[in-house]
């Protein structure tokens, strides 16, 4: 499968500013591959090197070595959504980001009512930010990232602040996101094969529907990195990495994951 970001032995160090001259190695050799249209969980124990390497992927950060390759455009979700949600309304929060494009104002409209339908927020457009909850907060900044239409979302430990409901519908709304997103590429696969069907006869339309398949699978969609130091969040993804000491040291399913924790001797 095609992937949508690669870190390729990324190396990095980070000086403390409270330890002036002193730096420490954060990311040693690290190579992970997030494949297109999946969830994929970055997970690891707190330090080490996780939100350092989402970084390096936005670009916020660079390596010392190492190669990098993201599917542009990335949306980018900071860990405390008091950060990232500033403006008064929701509405104008999602609606942050598009200042930058020339929208005519219905055409922004439209772009910000169908974000926070995406993160089931459509009727809270008016509300102010600061009546939400932390969970709200996050699904809003969700919004403003979708607004821009990313075909990768970096989700740096969204639940930190969360309470468990609010953990449950920030995971779940991520989930619904990439699986929408590949249905409706699916949807696109199926209408352009019956395109061809019509087009070229039926014979030589299975063999184009099936190259128009591959190609969309190729092109799958939204793909969310999710950051997270908690395994329980795994069963939400189709697929994880395991970082340990600024190095990428494992990579599989969920199921997979599980069984190399238990192998380390964690309670899983
Ligand atoms: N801005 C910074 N300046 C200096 N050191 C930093 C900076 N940010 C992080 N570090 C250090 O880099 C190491 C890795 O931090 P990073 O935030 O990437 O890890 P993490 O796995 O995401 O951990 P956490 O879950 O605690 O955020 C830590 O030891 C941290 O102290």
């Amino acid at each position: 499968m095609a992937q949508a970001c690669t870190a390729t032995a990324a190396s990095a160090q980070r000086q403390p500013q409270r330890r002036r001259g002193i730096s420490k190695k954060v990311l040693d050799r690290a190579s992970l591959e997030v494949p297109r249209g999946s969830f994929h969980m970055l997970l690891g124990a707190n330090g080490c090197g996780k939100s350092t390497l989402l970084r390096v992927l936005a670009g916020l950060f660079q390596p010392d070595v190492g190669q990098v390759h993201v599917d542009a455009p990335c949306g980018f979700v900071f860990q405390n959504p008091d950060h990232q949600v500033v403006m008064p309304t929701v509405a104008a929060d999602v609606a942050f980001g598009l200042g930058r494009y020339q929208l005519a104002p219905a055409a922004v409209h439209a772009v910000v009512q169908h974000s926070l339908a995406q993160v089931r927020l459509a009727e809270y457009a008016e509300r102010p930010t600061s009546s939400l909850s932390g969970g709200q907060k996050q699904r809003v900044a969700i919004a403003g990232a979708l607004a821009e239409c990313p075909q990768v979302l970096l989700l740096d430990e969204l639940t930190t602040f969360l309470d468990y409901e609010d953990q449950e519908n920030v995971l779940q709304c991520v989930r619904r996101i990439v699986d929408s997103s590949r249905r409706q590429q699916a949807q696109q696969v199926q209408q352009q094969a019956a395109a061809g069907a019509a087009g070229a006869g039926a014979a030589a339309a299975t063999a184009g529907g099936q190259q128009v398949a591959h190609a969309a699978a190729e092109e799958a969609g939204v793909t969310a990195l999710w950051v997270t130091h908690r395994l329980e969040e795994l069963e939400y993804a189709d697929s994880v990495s395991y970082m340990d000491g600024g190095r990428i040291a494992f990579s599989g399913s969920p199921a997979e994951m599980k069984a190399y924790m238990r192998r380390l001797g964690a309670p899983v």
